[in-house]
C-alpha cells in the first residue's frame, strides 16, 4: 500500500473514491453509482441515506465483492477490496438481503448451526443473543418471532465472529415502530462498544437520531456528508410565529436583522407554500423566523404590542437537508417513505459537495 493510501484511509472503516457501477438498460447502460467518494470514520453508526434506486445496495453489494465496480477505488481498514478482501472480510459482518432461517429451528439452534459452519466457539451463540436482546428468547422456533426479533436474529448472526464493521442494508424495512427501535437501539449500543455500524436507509429521518455521521446520495453519488449536528445545525433553528398582526411582526423581525417569511397552509395540503403576499384574514398560515431564539422573538414583538399567540421552534433536519440539496438536481422533490417537515427551506451550513 502507499503512503498516500495508508494517510488517506487512516482512521476510516471504509473509503471509496470515484466509485462507478453500471448496469445494461433497455437504452444502453443505466449508470448506478457515479463517482461515489464515500468516508465513513472507524467506530459509530453512519448512515448512509438515499431515496429509493439512489445506489445504496449497489455500493454495499461493490464492497462486499458482490458486484463488481466499472471503476474507482474501495478500501476497508486500510485494505484495498476486492483485491485484498479475503484480508480483512474477517473483521466485517453484513445483512444485505433478507435473511433467512429455517423456521422451526430455533434462534439459538441456527445460531450454533451457524457456529459450528464458520468455526466460532459455540458459547459466542449466548452472548450474541444477549447482545441483541433474545437473551430470554433463543429457544423459542423462529416463526414464533416478530418481525423486529427476526432483524435482530440475523445481526446476532452476524456477531458471531465478533466484527469490526457491520454493514446493514435497510435492516429496518417492513418493521413497525417498536420494531425499528429496536433495531435502532442494537445498533447503537453496538457503536457504543467501539464499532462501526454503516446502516443505509431511504427513510433519512429514521437514522438520524442514532448516526454520528452520514452521508447522503443521490443518483449514484455523494450530496453530503459528515456529522449529523454539522449538516442539521448550519441553517440554525426555525421557529414558527403565530400573531395577530403578521405584516407588522414581518417588518419588525426583518428590521432586527432576522429572516421572517409568512407561509401559507392550505387546506388539505401538508406542505407549507411561500407566498410573496398575504391577506391575514383569507389566509390561514404563520411566520417562519430564522437566526432568532424563541425568547428573542417573544420579547421584541412584545415591546411594541404584538402580543405573539404561537412560538414553536422546529429542529432542521436530515431530510430537509436533502431538499436544499436536491432543489437545483432535477432529483425526486421528496426522499421515498419520509414525512418531511412542513416549514419552508432554510439554506447554507451543509457540507454539500
Ligand atoms: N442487478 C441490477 N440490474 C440492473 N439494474 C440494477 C440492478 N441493481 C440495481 N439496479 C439499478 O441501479 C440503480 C440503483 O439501485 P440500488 O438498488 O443500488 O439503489 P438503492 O439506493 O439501494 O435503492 P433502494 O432504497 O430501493 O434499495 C437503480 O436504478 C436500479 O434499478
Amino acid at each position: 500500500m502507499s503512503t498516500a493510501t495508508a494517510e488517506r484511509t487512516d482512521g476510516m472503516a471504509v473509503v471509496t473514491r470515484g466509485l462507478r457501477k453500471t448496469y445494461p438498460g433497455v437504452r444502453g447502460r443505466r449508470v448506478a453509482v457515479q463517482g461515489l467518494d464515500l468516508d465513513v470514520p472507524a467506530g459509530g453508526v453512519h448512515g448512509f441515506l438515499g431515496p429509493n434506486g439512489s445506489g445504496k445496495t449497489t455500493t454495499i453489494r461493490m464492497l462486499l465483492g458482490l458486484a463488481r465496480a466499472d471503476s474507482g477505488t474501495m478500501h476497508i481498514f486500510g485494505t484495498p477490496v476486492p483485491q485484498r478482501l479475503p484480508e480483512v472480510v474477517g473483521r466485517v459482518g453484513a445483512i444485505v438481503e433478507s435473511p433467512t432461517f429455517f423456521p422451526t429451528f430455533s434462534g439459538e439452534h441456527s445460531l450454533t448451526l451457524l457456529a459450528d459452519a464458520i468455526g466460532t466457539p459455540r458459547s459466542r451463540v449466548g452472548e450474541v443473543l444477549e447482545q441483541v436482546g433474545l437473551g430470554g428468547r433463543g429457544k423459542d422456533p423462529f416463526r414464533a418471532y416478530s418481525l423486529g426479533m427476526k432483524q435482530r436474529l440475523a445481526i446476532a448472526a452476524t456477531l458471531l465472529k465478533s466484527p469490526d464493521l457491520l454493514i446493514f442494508d435497510e435492516p429496518t424495512n417492513g418493521l413497525d415502530p417498536a420494531g425499528i427501535s429496536d433495531v435502532r437501539g442494537t445498533m447503537r449500543s453496538l457503536a457504543d462498544e467501539g464499532r462501526t455500524v454503516l446502516v443505509s436507509s431511504h427513510i433519512l429521518s429514521e437514522i438520524e437520531q442514532i448516526a454520528d455521521t452520514v452521508s447522503i446520495i443521490g443518483h449514484g453519488r455523494v450530496l453530503a456528508q459528515g456529522s449529523v449536528a454539522g449538516l442539521i445545525g448550519g441553517g440554525g433553528q426555525t421557529v414558527e410565529v403565530g400573531v395577530a398582526s403578521p405584516g407588522n411582526a414581518i417588518r419588525l423581525l426583518r428590521e432586527a436583522g432576522f429572516t421572517a417569511e409568512w407561509v401559507a397552509r392550505r387546506r388539505g395540503h401538508d406542505a407549507a407554500e411561500e407566498l410573496a403576499g398575504y391577506d391575514p384574514t383569507t389566509d390561514a398560515g404563520t411566520i417562519m423566523v430564522t437566526g432568532a431564539e424563541p425568547a428573542q422573538i417573544s420579547r421584541l414583538l412584545g415591546e411594541q404590542g404584538l402580543w405573539v399567540e404561537r412560538l414553536v421552534p422546529s429542529r432542521r433536519g436530515l431530510e430537509q437537508v436533502f431538499l436544499e440539496l436536491t432543489q437545483d438536481e432535477g432529483l425526486p422533490a421528496r426522499p421515498a417513505g419520509g414525512a418531511g417537515p412542513g416549514g419552508p427551506a432554510t439554506t447554507g451550513g451543509t457540507e454539500a459537495r
